[in-house]
């Protein structure tokens, strides 16, 4: 029976699905086989011998530790899109609140509302809480994954003329977009071009501060900039004076800390992007039923650290699931191993990214625990797991 321990509130809709396939759920996470985790930070947080997996039930993984936990062998999945809907109807909401002031005369509403004249007086004030249309501006989407090309899809759809760029979009993403979004190259030409920016990267060590001083020295005098993916995309105190002086007209990020919180013209959300239900049983779901195919049959589909295996379920047998570098000559003996056990190797299949590697073999046969001891052994081996079929 596998050990789970959630790092944060996770949907019911996916817990429910361990639950009633005989999962326990820990409270210790240093006794559990895998956690779930949503924006807690797992950076200081000690990786456990025992720990398999770390589901994260979103997108963004900037706050787990990626690459330490490949080097122990620790799959760490994600849910790719199962959020992008959300986030994108709050990034239009952004948009269409930075055109307008609508939270002004919400609030102007609010204060008045005891005033027995407030519907005589509302005619005459809206007039300070007046805007301009999406339709017919100009918006740059700055990474066209699966949130970015939702938000440009849906600008389309609003009127707006539509910049993308994303130096990395694969072919077939490319193929799903709206062809009258414009596909640009240069950063620069989109920044230079637009009346909004939207940021929908994710924070790596290349994205931090992609919008720096001199990226906002380029935009538009007046432009908005809408930041939904993480607030380290930019360089807060060069947006704090450029919001002071007007040259950004506005900011809309789903990132409360004390520099957005408290600069002048921002609209600043608590993190709302995935907070929907919908979005919330959605990457539950996913989470759920990636980390068991994981634990069960050794497959790993969306992990951030090793490549996708699939094998199928495993019915009969037994496999060897090997978390290795990937250097020359590991798969030679790790088969002579195998072999040398009187087992058979029904199928097989090895995937690699950068230095980590993981090979998973489906054998018939009895394997025994010195089995995988002489496995673990091997130079360059990491871990080894046996993966047995659910009785
Ligand atoms: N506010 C929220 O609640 C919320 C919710 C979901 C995701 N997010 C954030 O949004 C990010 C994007 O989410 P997603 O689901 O669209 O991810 P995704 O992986 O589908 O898309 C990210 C895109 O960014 C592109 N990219 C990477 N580096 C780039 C660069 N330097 N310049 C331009 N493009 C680049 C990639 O090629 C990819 O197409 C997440 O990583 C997360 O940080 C926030
Ligand atoms: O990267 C994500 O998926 C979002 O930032 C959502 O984070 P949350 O699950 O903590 O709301």
């Amino acid at each position: 029976m596998y050990r789970i321990h959630c790092m944060n509130n996770i949907s019911t809709v996916g817990t429910d699905r361990l639950a009633e396939a005989g999962y326990a759920f820990t409270d210790d996470a240093s006794a559990a086989d895998a956690w779930l985790v949503r924006s807690a930070n797992l950076h200081e947080i000690e990786l456990p011998e025992g720990l398999l997996a770390v589901a994260r039930a979103g997108a963004g993984v900037n706050n787990i530790p990626v690459e330490r936990c490949a080097e122990r062998g620790i799959v760490v999945f994600n849910t790719p899109g199962a959020n992008a809907n959300a986030v994108k109807e709050l990034v239009i909401c952004g948009m269409l609140l930075a055109c307008r002031d609508v939270i002004g005369g919400a609030e102007w509403v609010h204060a008045n509302s005891d005033d027995p004249e407030i519907a005589k007086k509302a005619e005459k004030a809206k007039k300070r809480f007046g805007g301009f249309e999406l339709a017919g501006r100009r918006v740059g989407v700055i990474g066209l994954g699966a949130i970015g090309s939702e938000v440009a899809d849906a600008l389309i759809a609003l009127g707006a003329e539509v910049m993308g760029y994303d130096p990395y979009l694969s072919i077939n993403a490319a193929w799903a977009l709206d062809r009258r979004i414009e596909h640009v190259t240069d950063l620069n030409q989109l920044l230079s071009a637009c009346d909004f920016v939207t940021l929908h990267v994710p924070a790596t060590p290349d994205t931090r501060g992609m919008i720096s001083a001199d990226a906002i020295s380029r935009m538009r005098p007046g432009a908005v900039l809408l930041n939904f993916a993480r607030d380290v995309l930019v360089d807060e105190q060069a947006l704090a004076e450029a919001l002071d002086d007007g040259k950004v007209a506005r900011y809309v990020t789903d990132f409360a800390n004390p520099a957005s919180a408290n600069m002048k013209n921002a609209i600043v959300l608590p993190h709302l992007g995935a907070s929907t239900g919908e979005a919330e049983d959605n990457c539950a779901v996913m989470a759920v039923g990636q980390l068991r195919d994981y634990l069960e049959n050794g497959n790993i589909a969306n992990s951030v650290n090793y490549g996708r295996v699939d094998l199928g379920p495993l019915v009969q047998g037994a496999r060897l699931a090997l978390f290795h570098q990937n250097v020359q000559g590991v798969i030679g003996r790790v088969s002579q191993v195998v072999a040398d056990s009187g087992l058979n190797i029904e199928n097989m299949s090895n995937v690699s990214r950068g230095a980590d590697a993981y090979t998973l073999i489906e054998v018939t046969g009895e394997v025994g625990e010195d089995v995988q001891a002489s496995l673990a052994e091997l130079p360059d081996v990491r871990r080894v797991r046996v993966i047995c079929p659910a009785s």
